[in-house]
């Protein structure tokens, strides 16, 4: 199997004038989970539609575990499960008997069918409805046995659409443990506008704005970034803020005076060291008076709002087609 999982370049499609998916670039690792953000009509769909092979690209290429969407789209299927938003269930079938159904659709051996069809029912927990009709489920439940059809033919990507849309707080953890649950066996890539449900499952998140790929960012790098600190420093601002520009790693410093006339600082660096000792330290050498130093992580809020409501700071950060995920 190619150590990339899913493989996107240069992909867009238009719909006449508008640009759905525009010149998108990406790859994702065999087993990685990466969460697909965006705002309403941003094209996370119809990216999903493209890798799954419901749609044809306007230009690009993709591939999922080697296969090209376009001209091998029967090995791509064989090879993916997806779950789309609103999972289509044949109501009048009971949860096992639709699952045998598909699973012979899908080409499941006969001689490991059982197995399959067990195993994916315990994974998804619906092994206590196995024998109700779909149309007496509740939404949660629907959507379980729509993951466990989506796993059934063991496939090695799992594309989901909003997979906890509609499902109660209770639902939404369960199915998030579920997914966190098939990372490294499977690659997953889910779209949600919930940022907290990717900070929770994914090992990666992308976030697309009008139809382009603007952050494709590890979690674990999210923590590093663009750490800021927060100052409130009694002193005259303007040597303040020259000297606030001049220590190791600060890259810039938006001062902001409070109602006792005090200066507030966010002071950003890019700098992975904590800077506040020194930060204090030096204020302290300069017989300012500091009353406040506070560390802010950047949080995928921030990252997000930032990007789709283009604040400064907040540039495109993506990988180029050529540099692998890992
Ligand atoms: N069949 C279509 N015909 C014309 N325009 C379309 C079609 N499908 C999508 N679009 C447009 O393409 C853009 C991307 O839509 P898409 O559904 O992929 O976004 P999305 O990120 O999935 O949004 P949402 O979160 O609301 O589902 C939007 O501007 C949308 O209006």
């Amino acid at each position: 199997m190619p150590s990339n999982a899913i493989e996107v370049i240069d992909l867009c499609k238009s719909y006449g004038p508008v640009m759905a998916v525009d010149h998108v670039n990406f790859t994702v690792s065999t087993g990685e989970i990466v969460g697909f953000l965006g705002p309403n009509g941003a094209g996370k769909s119809t990216t999903m539609r493209i890798l799954t092979t419901y749609l044809p690209a306007s230009s690009g290429v993709a591939r999922l575990v080697g296969y090209d969407v376009m001209t091998e789209s029967m090995q791509v299927r064989e090879n993916i499960g997806y779950l789309p938003e609103s999972v289509p269930l044949y109501n009048e079938m009971r949860v096992e008997e639709y699952l045998t159904y598909r699973a012979r659709l899908k080409g499941v051996d006969r001689r490991i069918r059982t197995q399959r069809i067990h195993g994916a029912m315990e994974k998804c927990r619906v092994w206590e409805v196995r024998r109700r009709l779909i149309s007496t489920l509740s939404k949660g439940y629907r959507q379980r046995v729509g993951l466990a059809d989506a796993l059934i033919h063991d496939p090695a990507i799992l594309i989901m659409d909003e997979p906890t849309s509609g499902l109660d707080p209770l639902q939404i953890r369960e199915t998030l443990s579920t997914i966190k649950g098939l990372g490294g066996q499977h690659t997953v890539l889910l779209s949600t506008h919930i940022l907290s449900e990717v900070e929770a499952v994914s090992d990666r998140v992308m976030i697309i704005n009008r139809g382009k790929l603007e952050l494709d960012l590890r979690m674990s790098d999210l923590l590093n970034r663009q750490a800021a600190v927060v100052l409130e420093v009694r002193g005259p601002s303007d040597a303040i803020r020259s000297w606030l520009m001049k220590q190791a790693g600060v890259t810039e410093a938006i001062g902001n005076t409070l109602a006792d006339g005090t200066n507030e600082w966010v002071v950003k660096s890019d700098s992975k060291d904590d800077i506040r000792e020194a930060l204090a330290a030096g204020i302290a050498a300069q017989g300012w008076g500091l009353r406040r130093i506070d560390l802010k992580r950047q949080r995928l809020e921030d990252l997000f709002t930032g990007i789709v409501t283009r604040r400064p700071g907040y540039e495109r950060l993506t990988q180029s087609p050529t540099v692998s995920a890992t």
